[in-house]
């Protein structure tokens, strides 16, 4: 018997970890390095890291981009941190919200060569933890007696990066009748990931027959739109009119993935909403921010429809990728059912933004 945590254990605590701002060691075969997340880092954090070596801020390439530093990794940069710098330093550099007003002066300075698989990693945990994707780092020569010495997780990282870019396999733990306004015969399904990640929901309306096409509509949380009925977007009334025409027909499939701000999390997209507030458009904020401008995984969705039985959709969509995505997955989509309702003088511009430059159809 082993009570040894496995590698999706031990992945889930360093998310965790990095969410209390408790630092997280990253060995790979050849070095090793410790890395907090950048966002809300003590001094005494900062302090602690610089007892140990010379430390840099781990961004990617989009932030770089604004920053105008230099990524010398491909999809990200590693800044050397100046000897006068502090956590404000760090957090403007991390975090894009005062790039107008008090705009970060270079120069920059980016590590160059060596291995940024263990920066790498501490990006792709800080996205999952729904963090800025940005961390606080030192190389450090010996790994394991630091963890034992402090308790800290110890994350190999040549084999937590495959397994984070793995979809983690989901089971649909209950299900339950759940009358609608829109349908009364309906139920909801709960399917949990078994890396500790989010549950998401599928709301079954009527009997649906396996064996033809679904009316399907893979919902993103947008907790703005859907609960307080925000008009910055048009969510909350693409919801209510997906499951109202899935109530009219008297079957349909409703995922509720939850995904918020396009897989950013709810406080980056509140931060993405304060950058629209500057003059930015919802795909500038987000890069400005270090994302991509669409951070979702629709193999979740692609796996709850198969889960449940269903493998041909009629998508109600206006986004061609979520078409692209299902068909890479292999749920057939015979056929796409737009979906525009909500349009207001507050979302118009978002609206023709994502028309713009997602690609969206009208
Ligand atoms: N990052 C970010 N996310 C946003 C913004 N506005 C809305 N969202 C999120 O975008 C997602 C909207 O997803 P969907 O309704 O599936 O929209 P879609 O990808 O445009 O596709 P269809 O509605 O199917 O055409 C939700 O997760 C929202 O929280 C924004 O300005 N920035
Ligand atoms: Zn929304």
């Amino acid at each position: 018997m082993s009570l040894a945590l496995s590698l999706p254990e031990t992945l889930a605590r360093a998310r965790a970890d990095l969410r209390m701002g408790v630092p997280v060691v990253l060995e790979t075969g050849t070095g090793a390095a410790i890395a907090v997340a950048a966002e809300g880092v003590s001094d005494s954090r900062l302090a602690d890291l610089r007892a140990l070596g010379a430390p840099y801020l781990a961004i990617t390439t989009r932030r770089a981009e604004t920053l105008a530093a230099r990524p010398y990794d491909g999809d990200l940069a590693r800044l050397v941190v100046p000897q006068d710098a502090d956590v404000t330093w760090i957090e403007a550099v991390a975090d894009p919200a005062d790039d107008l007003t008090h705009p970060m002066k270079g120069p920059f300075r980016s590590a160059r060569g060596g291995d940024a698989a263990c920066a790498r990693a501490a990006i792709a945990l800080a996205k999952t933890a729904r963090l800025l994707p940005a961390a606080l780092m030192v190389d450090v020569p010996d790994a394991p007696a630091l963890a034992f010495a402090n308790g800290l997780t110890i994350l190999p990282v040549d084999r937590a990066m495959p397994l984070m870019a793995d979809l983690a396999p989901l089971a649909d733990v209950i299900h339950a009748r759940v009358p609608l306004l829109a349908a009364e015969n309906s139920r909801v399904h709960v399917f949990r990931p078994d890396d500790g990640g989010e549950e998401h929901f599928a709301v079954e309306i009527g009997r649906p027959d396996r064996a033809k096409p679904v009316l399907a509509r893979l919902h993103s949380a947008c907790f703005t739109g859907d609960i307080l009925g925000s008009l910055k977007c048009d969510c909350g009334p693409q919801l209510n009119a997906a499951l109202s025409q899935m109530g009219e027909a008297g079957e349909g499939v409703l995922l509720y993935l939850n995904q918020e701000g396009r897989g950013i999390g709810h406080a980056n997209k509140m931060r993405a909403y304060s950058l629209q507030d500057q003059g930015f458009d919802t795909v500038e904020a987000n890069h400005r921010l270090g994302f991509e401008d669409d951070e979702r995984d629709f193999r979740i969705g692609a796996a709850i429809l198969k889960e449940m039985g269903f493998s041909s959709v009629r998508l109600l969509t206006n986004n061609p990728n979520k078409i692209a995505r299902m068909t890479d997955q292999g749920v057939t989509v015979t056929e796409r059912v737009p979906l525009r309702v909500g349009e207001n003088r507050y979302n118009a511009a978002y609206l023709a933004t994502k028309v713009r430059k997602s690609g969206h159809l009208l």
